[in-house]
């Protein structure tokens, strides 16, 4: 893809860099600091809120918001649909985070209604967006399964399916990445095995994919390629990491250390990436 555009990666991670969008995340327990330092490292500007009663005030202060269901309360869940219309009334970028969704009828429960407030992308796992998509897919946890290439492709299929139903981008992670509008698609190559032996990983890049939808507002508004950045620039930074860690315990620092150095303008962040048209 070419690396000049003002939707290069590279730009656009500038452009965030240069903006500081504010996240405002309604994430879970697990996922909270590792999803804050996470996009402090990258250079946007968390905020963890919950509480039905701020939840307009911030949400009219933020310039994206980033919905993680991994660990409801029904009380979350009010709070969740709250942001989700105000974002959605407001024109402002919104992230859902589908964790586990074929694990429980909350969690399904939760998701339909806050689809009515039409997220810009859904950035899941391989399993939550079969699952999403309407294909089976009980019994797993938060983790994705499979990832040989029969099932990436029927994933892939899905996805394409799960964007134009809801009209979005979806973001599908793992070994590999597969970024869709139901009309194009990107892959992203790169990463790291390890990467999905550190848990949140997924969560906290949902809401980096919510700091790059604000800072492409800034400029060129396209979801689709700003997604991509997101995905590319964690790709690049858990390659970058993996080469030198030794398990999950040394990789996160030098993930956030790789995220923090990476450099916008040297580095190939767009060869990562191959646009197609979905047939
Ligand atoms: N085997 C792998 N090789 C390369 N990159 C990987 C691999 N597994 C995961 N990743 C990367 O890790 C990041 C998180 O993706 P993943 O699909 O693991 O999210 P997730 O399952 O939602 O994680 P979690 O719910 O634990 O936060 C993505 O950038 C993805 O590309
Ligand atoms: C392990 C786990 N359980 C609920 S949320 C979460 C973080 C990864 O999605
Ligand atoms: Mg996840």
């Amino acid at each position: 893809m070419t690396p000049s555009s003002s939707l290069s990666p590279g730009s656009l991670l500038n452009q965030l860099r240069q903006t500081t969008p504010l996240v405002h995340n309604i994430t879970n327990h697990v996922a909270m600091t590792p999803t804050a330092n996470t996009l402090l490292a990258i250079g946007a500007s968390p905020l963890m809120a919950h509480a039905q009663q701020e939840i307009q005030e911030i949400s009219a202060i933020s310039a994206a918001l980033s919905i993680n269901i991994g660990t409801l309360s029904p009380s979350w869940i009010e709070a969740m649909q709250l942001a989700a219309m105000c974002a959605h009334r407001d024109g402002k970028p919104w992230v859902l985070d589908p964790v586990g969704i074929g694990a429980s009828s909350l969690r399904q429960y939760a998701c339909r209604a806050l689809l009515e407030y039409r997220p810009s992308v859904i950035r899941a796992n391989a399993s939550e967006v079969l699952a999403l998509a309407g294909e089976m897919n009980q019994g797993r946890g938060v983790d994705s399964g499979d990832d040989g290439e029969d099932a990436l492709e029927r994933a892939s299929r899905a996805a394409v399916a799960l964007a134009r139903t809801q009209n979005c981008v979806v973001a599908m992670t793992g070994r590999v990445d597969v970024v869709t509008d139901g009309q194009r698609q990107i892959t992203v190559q790169g990463g790291h095995a390890l990467m999905g032996r550190v848990t949140a990983m997924g969560c906290a890049l949902s809401s980096v994919v919510a700091a790059f939808l604000a800072a492409s507002l800034a400029g060129h508004d396209d979801t689709l390629h700003a997604t991509a950045a997101a995905l590319a620039c964690y790709a690049e930074a858990g390659e970058t990491a993996g080469q030198s860690a030794q398990g999950p315990g040394s990789f996160v620092p030098r993930f956030m250390d790789a995220l923090y150095t990476l450099d916008a303008d040297s580095t190939p962040l767009a060869s990562r990436l191959e646009l197609t048209d979905v047939t």
